[in-house]
């Protein structure tokens, strides 16, 4: 029987290079001969990406409760763990996941509040004891990523979602949850300081993901 495949996830708030790096840190993998999954939350599968576009609607009908944004994070969660990310891991394959729970922690609670003790609850259901192996959390300020956020929207001719339209107190609260979350599971986090050169942010994942490689071989 293979052995478990390892779960690492990518975090941080609008802008700081998750998308990018996603496919650097997939394809540094599969070099040292491992399979690798390449996903994204919320989605990843045709349900949670029809959710997705729910969530990120840049302009709803009607507004969004936050408990409804909370529930439909881990419907779309619930989804992606049962068809994509826990088979994977089951036949030994590394999953590669651009945002998850700690997402929720940081959005949904530092963002809109939601006390971190409801949202655990919805953690222990869905996920069971599942966590990641290693989150690679890219942070730098909220106005250097907000600037390169700009950037994307006008190179790419893309607007803003719904997240993307909140004020600049939404992102700061966001930023302090996830260093809080760091600082709660070091063994956990590998906070990479995301403000430098691509090449720069790249090293630092290279070195971070070379030594956690070794120590788990
Ligand atoms: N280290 C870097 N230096 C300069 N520009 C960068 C760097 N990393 C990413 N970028 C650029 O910044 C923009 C945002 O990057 P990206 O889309 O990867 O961020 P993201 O964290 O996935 O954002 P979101 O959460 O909003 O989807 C892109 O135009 C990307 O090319
Ligand atoms: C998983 C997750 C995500 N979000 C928010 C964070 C972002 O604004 C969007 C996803 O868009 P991206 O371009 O892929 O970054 O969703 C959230 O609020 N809570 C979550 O659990």
């Amino acid at each position: 029987m293979s052995k478990r495949g390892r779960f690492i996830t990518l975090e941080g708030g609008e802008g700081v290079g998750k998308s990018t790096n996603v496919g650097f840190v997939a394809e540094w993998l599969e070099a040292q001969g491992l399979e690798v999954v390449c996903t994204r939350e919320p989605g990843g599968t045709e349900r949670g990406e029809a959710i997705r576009a729910l969530l990120l609607d840049p302009a709803p009908q009607e507004p969004l409760h936050v408990d409804a944004e909370l529930l439909l994070m881990f419907a779309a969660r619930a989804q992606h763990l049962a068809e994509k990310i826990l088979p994977a891991l089951a036949r030994g394959a590394w999953v590669v996941c651009d945002r998850f729970t700690d997402a929720t922690f940081a959005y949904q609670g530092g963002g809109r509040g939601i006390a971190k003790e409801r949202i655990a609850v919805l953690e222990n259901f869905v996920q069971q004891g599942l966590s990641p192996d290693l989150t690679l959390l890219l942070d730098m300020p909220k106005e250097a990523a907000k600037q390169r956020l700009e950037v994307r929207l006008r190179d790419r001719h893309e607007q803003l979602d719904r997240f993307e339209q909140e004020q600049a107190d939404f992102f700061q609260a966001v930023r302090d949850a996830y260093l809080a979350r760091a600082e709660e599971a070091p063994e956990r986090f590998a906070v990479i300081e995301a403000q430098h050169s691509l090449e720069e942010v790249q090293t630092q994942l290279r070195k971070t993901l070379s030594a956690r490689v070794t120590a788990w071989r």
